[in-house]
């Protein structure tokens, strides 16, 4: 397995007193879609600021691309996209100028630019609102900018932190149609989100957080098994109610 994202018995978190991560151990690989799941306050966004760079392991490691983001900055960086559970736009610029700059910035040839540039606006219906301004824009219009830009760089890994919240049906299957093309085309991608039953179809496996520690991972039978439940039926919310609660009511 070609694992794109390495994450080594990572402790980390704001406080060096008080770490909230616990010794995490996960890859993620080309050609997969691991979810990322738990309660509020698991850990879920702390684990993925450690993956970003913007927080330093207090232990471990993680490599993206091989590489720790001490020793190869630049080839850390540009090997993954991230799509932020809020919109960060700059309110001045228009779409457009969104999507050149991240075309800039992750080196898209120009021939490859404008197809991408014209397929994204067409899949994501904002052909309309190219010309117009990040301020102007709705919310779920924001966040498919965010989207649209990770997907015009076509990074090895995509990092997504709930991104289903503020977009309309359709834009969520443009989303998922988009990821599934990106995957089979042999990205990693890791998604965080709270939407279990469509974690559960997109997803290949599975990491379930519980107070900073990983409760379970790996496929739904995995997840089902450490859970402890036997039958092949149950559903990932089914083992994730069991694993966060221990069965209690
Ligand atoms: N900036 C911060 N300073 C100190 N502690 C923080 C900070 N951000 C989060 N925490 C704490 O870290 C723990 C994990 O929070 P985190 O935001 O990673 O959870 P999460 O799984 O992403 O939750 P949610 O589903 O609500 O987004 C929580 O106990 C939280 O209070």
């Amino acid at each position: 397995m070609d694992a794109i994202l390495q994450v080594k018995q990572l402790i980390g978190g704001y406080s060096p007193r008080r770490p909230v991560l616990h010794g995490l151990d996960f890859e993620v690989n080309a050609g997969e879609m691991v979810g990322l799941i738990g309660l509020n306050g698991a850990g879920k966004s702390t684990t993925i600021k450690h993956i970003l760079g913007l927080m330093k392991p207090q232990q471990g490691e993680v490599k993206v691309a091989g590489t720790t983001l001490a020793e190869q900055p630049e080839r850390y960086r540009s090997a993954f996209a991230y799509v932020p559970e809020a919109p960060e736009l700059f309110p001045e610029l228009t779409v457009e100028e969104h999507l050149h700059m991240t075309g800039m910035a992750y080196d898209v040839a120009e021939t490859d630019f404008a197809a991408r540039q014209e397929e994204l606006l067409e899949q994501f219906q904002m052909l309309p609102k190219r010309k117009a301004f990040a301020s102007h824009l709705s919310k779920g219009m924001r966040q498919k900018v965010m989207i649209m830009n990770a997907l015009l760089a076509q990074p090895p890994l995509y990092i997504i932190d709930e991104p289903f919240l503020g977009l309309d049906p359709l834009a969520i299957r443009s989303l998922l149609e988009r990821l599934v093309e990106v995957k089979q085309n042999g990205a990693a991608i890791l998604m965080s989100s709270h939407i279990l039953s469509t974690v559960e179809t997109y997803c290949d496996r599975f990491i379930v957080m519980h107070h900073g520690h990983i409760a379970a991972q790996g496929t739904l039978e995995d997840v089902r098994r450490a859970a402890g439940i036997d039958r092949r039926s149950g559903t990932l919310e089914d083992a994730f109610y069991k694993l966060v609660t221990g069965g209690r009511p």
